[in-house]
């Protein structure tokens, strides 16, 4: 019997710790039922206590591998993460433009747990003007989206409004996430949808410092149920419940911000029939 899995793709860099970035969104793809490829944009040194050292893939590189992918894979949903520097984000813009990879996810991913850059400062503006309008929804945490904004971001208030100036500039559902809310108690994110609509989805906080690739697994569970046919507020609920449980089921690797629980479940998967 050959079976026949939903295929998606993850453009982004590595962490050769395997908790953040392209491991994080492979193995969150893989769990969820989806087929992950890989248009890898950098690589870094990393592991649970930091990054130690990041490389740009050549800009060529980064064309072959968009038309290796297009040329041959069936990409029902795409998304972003690390992106590097602005040769990078460009060559990113154009080969989205270029190929037909389904709806798209950009996670704006600029500093890591430990303070490195993953964006450099130079590139923020190109994602703003130019991957921000492609996106079908932009998943930012806070301080990313105090960048894409200019909007010091200090309570629920604030927030709503952020959310509100993204999709003015062009993103079409907005997921603003609260994970970096650290005086709350809760890990509340905000969700604008393309239709005005609004919701929050609430949580408890869990007290843990292993939470490394916690945005990387919400945004890769959101594509891959897009992937598998989900509507945007069904593949959105499915990630934030899914990335609870990763971390809640903890697992014990390395010696700083661990990663999360990648093989967990979520209630109802046993009647996902999509
Ligand atoms: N300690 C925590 N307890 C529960 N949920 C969390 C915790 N930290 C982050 N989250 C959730 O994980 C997801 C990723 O959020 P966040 O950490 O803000 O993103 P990023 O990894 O991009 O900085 C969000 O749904 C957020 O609410
Ligand atoms: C290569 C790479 N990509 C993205 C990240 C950031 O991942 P994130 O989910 O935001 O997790 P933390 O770094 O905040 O733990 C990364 N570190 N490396």
């Amino acid at each position: 019997m050959i079976n026949d899995y939903p295929q998606a793709l993850t453009i982004a860099g590595t962490d050769s710790g395997g908790g953040a970035g392209i491991p994080a969104d492979v193995k969150t793809m893989q769990m969820r039922g989806v087929y992950s490829a890989m248009v890898v944009v950098a690589v870094t040194a990393q592991n649970t206590l930091g990054v130690q050292d990041a490389f740009p893939m050549p800009e060529k590189l980064i064309d072959e591998q968009f038309a290796s992918i297009a040329s041959d894979l069936k990409i029902r949903a795409c998304k972003t993460g690390m992106l590097a520097d602005p040769i990078r984000v460009k060559a990113v813009v154009r080969n989205l433009k270029k190929y037909n990879l389904g709806p798209l996810i950009v996670d704006p991913v600029m500093v890591a747990k430990g303070g490195a850059k993953l964006l450099s400062d130079d590139a923020i503006a190109i994602v703003r003007n130019e991957l921000l309008p492609l996106a079908t929804l932009i998943t930012p945490n806070i301080p990313e989206a105090c960048e894409l904004t200019g909007i010091n971001i200090k309570d629920k208030t604030d927030i709503k409004r952020a959310a509100h100036e993204l999709q003015k500039r062009g993103a079409k559902n907005i997921l603003l996430k609260g994970g970096h809310a650290e005086n709350s108690q809760k890990a509340d994110d905000y969700v604008l949808f393309e239709d005005g609509n609004d919701m929050w989805l609430t949580a408890p906080r869990i007290n843990t410092k292993n939470t490394h690739g916690t945005g990387d697994t919400i945004s890769a569970c959101i594509t891959a149920e897009i992937a598998k046919g989900h509507s945007m507020e069904q593949a959105i609920m499915i990630g934030k419940t899914y990335v609870e449980q990763t971390i809640k089921e903890g697992i014990h690797v390395g010696h700083g911000h661990g990663p999360l629980n990648h093989w967990v479940k979520v209630k109802g998967d046993e009647i996902d029939d999509i």
